[in-house]
């Protein structure tokens, strides 16, 4: 617990998880001062604040840019806690400098201003402790994430050289970081996608709250041994390549790491024509498209193996996948081999029995989805058709990019619910 006359000061503290943060630390005993940019923020955190009863003389808020901050004085600052971030989902690809910069700007120099203006006006003559927020967005290397990604492992460094330097002082001053996972019900979730993701593996903010507020900051001073590092809050998913294999993030295998690949081909896609080929591509056959009663034991042992890998991938998500709507989800790949087609198909629609979907609307995904195949496929190569859940891909994120490749062959992975028109 902090102590009743200390003070925290928040950076991006009027929203989301730094205003979490902030009614921990008041619920605590502490005060509280909070900086954002804009004064609607401020505003509606101050009376979020009033409405949960704490007393105005409690906390303070003021508009301020991280990237300007100064503190001329301040009467006492025991705990500085650096939540202030910008951030939005753009492939490196398309993404401009100052796209790039503005966010460096923002997380890591708006960072290291405050904490040196936290340092000048207090921590350099009583020493204190300073908890940025961080993410695991530059551990698991997301897609589309490289400003972001790059200016957290900037803040991550940060706190290792500044606990190093600062804990030598008489008073020193402990820099330590969390790095949650995807955290539920904020800005930061929403505009990256999040609800593409399990929110059985979510944080929330009450947890990053607590973690900071009851273990890094404790009035007793406990915790000291733990300094320069960073604290990583996501069970355990980032180290389970889960982000891109949600939905069955239990079991790790060579199919997630499929998955990442996919994504980033996926994210990449404005740049996918640039990716060199391996071997040429197989020629344009719609036609040869056939049904899974084929036999397969002429197909060869690598077509198979993706074909069950593809198959299991997306059947597993749709006996596991607790949403009705999931469940009835059309697959299309395009781009694979017929023979990875036909196993995956057949994987794939034993999923969907599995699941329970009526086999009247496995058949009407089943046309519904070979229509999509077909027109799709027009132009690449051959085509096979996966039926069923899985994949919850944002169609804001994704539908506007050119098919990714994987394994050097075009690759597209379709889905949407079940009745949907072909024109
Ligand atoms: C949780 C979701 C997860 C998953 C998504 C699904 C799949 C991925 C798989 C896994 C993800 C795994 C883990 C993720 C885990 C957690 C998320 C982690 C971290 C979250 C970090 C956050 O920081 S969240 C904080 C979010 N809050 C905000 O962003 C609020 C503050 N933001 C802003 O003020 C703006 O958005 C801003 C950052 C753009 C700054 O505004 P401003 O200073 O006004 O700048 P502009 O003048 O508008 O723009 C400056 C340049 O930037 C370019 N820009 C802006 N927006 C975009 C965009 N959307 N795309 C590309 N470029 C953009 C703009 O064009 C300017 O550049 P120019 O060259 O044109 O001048
Ligand atoms: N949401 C998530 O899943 C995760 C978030 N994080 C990190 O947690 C922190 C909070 O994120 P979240 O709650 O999602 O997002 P929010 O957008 O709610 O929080 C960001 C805050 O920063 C403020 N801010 C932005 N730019 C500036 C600036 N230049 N100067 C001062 N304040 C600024 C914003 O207010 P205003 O616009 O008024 O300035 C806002 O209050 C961030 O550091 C984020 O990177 C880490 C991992 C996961």
């Amino acid at each position: 617990m902090a102590s009743a006359d200390s003070v925290a000061f928040i950076t991006g503290g009027s929203t989301g998880i730094g205003l979490q943060i902030a009614e921990n630390f008041l619920r605590s005993g502490s005060k509280v001062f909070i900086v954002s940019r804009k004064p609607e923020n401020l505003r509606a955190a101050a009376e979020r604040l009033k409405s949960l009863g704490f007393e105005e003389s409690r906390f303070g808020t003021a508009s301020v840019d991280v990237r300007k901050l100064c503190l001329d004085k301040f009467k006492r600052l025991d705990y500085l806690v650096n939540s202030a971030a910008g951030n939005f989902m753009c492939p490196a690809a398309n993404l401009t400098p100052n796209g790039f910069r503005t966010v460096i700007e923002i997380d890591l120099i708006g960072t290291f201003n405050s904490i040196r203006a936290a340092f000048d006006a207090w921590m350099r003559d009583h020493g204190g402790v300073i908890v940025n927020i961080t993410a695991t967005l530059h551990l698991a290397a997301v897609p589309g994430q490289a400003h972001a990604g790059a200016a957290k492992a900037g803040i991550d460094a940060l706190t290792r050289h500044l606990g190093v330097e600062w804990s030598c002082r008489d008073r020193p001053v402990r820099v330590v970081a969390v790095a949650p996972g995807p955290v539920a019900d904020t800005l930061g979730f929403d505009k990256l996608g999040g609800a593409t993701l399990d929110r059985r593996y979510l944080v929330t903010k009450s947890e990053v709250a607590d973690i900071v507020v009851n273990l890094l900051c404790r009035r007793d001073g406990g915790g000291a041994a733990f300094n320069a590092q960073t604290l990583v809050l996501d069970r355990a998913q980032y180290l389970a390549f889960a982000y891109f294999d949600a939905a069955s993030s239990r079991s790790v295998s060579p199919r997630c790491c499929e998955c990442r690949l996919l994504l980033a081909r996926r994210i990449d896609g404005r740049a996918s024509s640039e990716l060199p080929a391996a071997s040429p591509p197989s020629p344009p056959s719609v036609s040869s498209w056939s049904p899974p009663a084929q036999s397969l034991d002429r197909r060869p042992a690598r077509a198979k193996c993706l074909g069950n890998t593809y198959g299991n991938i997306l059947a597993r998500r749709g006996s596991r996948s607790r949403s009705p709507l999931a469940k009835r989800r059309a697959h299309v790949i395009v781009g694979e081999s017929t023979a990875a087609g036909c196993l995956a198909v057949d994987q794939f629609e034993h999923g969907q029995r599995r699941a329970g979907v009526p086999s009247a609307e496995m058949r009407q995904n089943s046309q519904t989805a070979l229509a999509i195949a077909r027109r799709l496929a027009q132009g690449l190569t051959n085509c096979a058709v996966l039926l069923g859940s899985g994949l919850r891909l944002q169609p804001s994120l994704w539908s506007d990019l050119p098919p990714p490749r994987i394994a050097n062959r075009p690759l597209l992975l379709w889905n949407a619910p079940t009745r949907i028109a072909v024109s």
